[in-house]
């Protein structure tokens, strides 16, 4: 069988060549959406996370702020710095890089941003409109897998989508937007105890589990779509997905790659909705 490769950075290229266009036609309103990215500490992964979605608000000709705060940040700062994004009508969407250090709990930051500038997609009620299906702020992972799917003319519905992992950020609202396409949908978590039985019936398979090169061929049905969502830096400095590519690939009917796969999915799914949020604050239709 020859795999398709699924690339992450093509599609973004593709759309952002659509945001792009639509940043021209908002200048005639005097309308750039803008972003702030929030990161406290010097978590070295965080750092290139940060810087890359810095680049794309360069690209596409948003305003971008970033706030690197020290890493003993108190919570109280936090969500000063918060509330002055919250009011400050150059930005229209805020994100707080996660992890946050352990003195700030990220509940109460999380809660803090304001619903209609949370690009993240992670407030309770973004979160509580999302499950409703109703017009929500999407998280960008997940909102990113749906998309490289749909771009490259992938049948969602009807098929048997399994997911491994469960996590607030990836697992879990991919699994509702997955079942919003009208997939039929196997969650798989650390305590699924018949693991392999079930993704052997996956027609798409989700891997989001934080474990490099975890999922082999001896998990995956021939002729299945994976997507890898794993991002896993290994000790000689590369990057790995939760999915061992070389073992997978020849079976699969379509795979995304790591990296270059979802990674650019999630920093484009980011574009779009400071784009939407800057829309829907000006009540901007299309
Ligand atoms: N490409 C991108 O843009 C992004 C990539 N990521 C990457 O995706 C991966 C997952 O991230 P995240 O969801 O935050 O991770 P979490 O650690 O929050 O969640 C991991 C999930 O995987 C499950 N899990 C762990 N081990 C196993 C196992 N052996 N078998 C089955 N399930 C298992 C856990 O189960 P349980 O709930 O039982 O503990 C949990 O639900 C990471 O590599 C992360 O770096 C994350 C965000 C964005
Ligand atoms: N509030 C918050 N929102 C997030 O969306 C968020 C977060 N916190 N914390 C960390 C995770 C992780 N994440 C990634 C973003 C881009 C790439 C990315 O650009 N990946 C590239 C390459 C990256 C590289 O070279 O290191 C790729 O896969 O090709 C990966 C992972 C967003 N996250
Ligand atoms: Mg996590």
């Amino acid at each position: 069988m020859s795999e398709l490769l699924l690339s992450g950075k093509d599609v973004s290229q593709a759309i952002r060549e659509e945001i792009k266009q639509e940043v021209e036609r908002l200048k005639a309103v005097n309308l750039q959406p803008g972003l702030a990215v929030v990161l406290v500490g010097e978590d070295p992964a965080s750092q290139v996370y940060v810087r890359n979605k810095h680049k794309a608000c360069l690209e596409l000709g948003y305003y971008s702020e970033v706030h690197r705060l020290p890493e003993d940040t108190t919570e109280e700062q936090l969500l000063e710095l918060v509330h002055k994004l919250n009011e400050q009508e150059t930005i229209h969407g805020i994100l707080v890089q996660l992890p946050l250090p352990a003195q700030i709990h990220e509940k109460a930051i999380i809660d803090a941003i304001a619903v209609h500038k949370d690009v993240d997609g992670f407030h309770p009620v973004s979160v509580g409109n999302m499950v409703l299906g109703d017009d929500s702020l999407l998280p960008c992972t997940p909102a990113g897998v749906i998309e490289i799917l749909k771009r490259y003319n992938l049948e969602i519905a009807g098929k048997h989508a399994v997911v491994i992992g469960r996590s607030n950020i990836v697992g879990k609202p991919v699994s509702l937007l997955l079942q919003r396409e009208n997939a039929t949908v196997t969650m798989c978590h650390s305590r699924t105890s018949n693991m392999k039985e079930l993704t052997q019936q996956a027609d798409i398979l989700i891997v989001a589990i934080g474990k490099a090169k975890f999922i082999d061929a001896s998990y995956v049905k021939p002729g299945a779509v994976v997507i890898d969502v794993g991002m896993n830096r290994l000790d000689n400095g590369k990057l790995a997905g939760d999915v061992d590519f070389d073992s997978v690939r020849e079976l699969s009917s379509a795979i995304t790659p790591v990296p270059g796969g979802v990674g650019p999915m999630t920093i484009t799914m980011l574009m779009h909705n400071t784009l939407k949020a800057a829309k829907r604050i000006h009540q901007i239709e299309v």
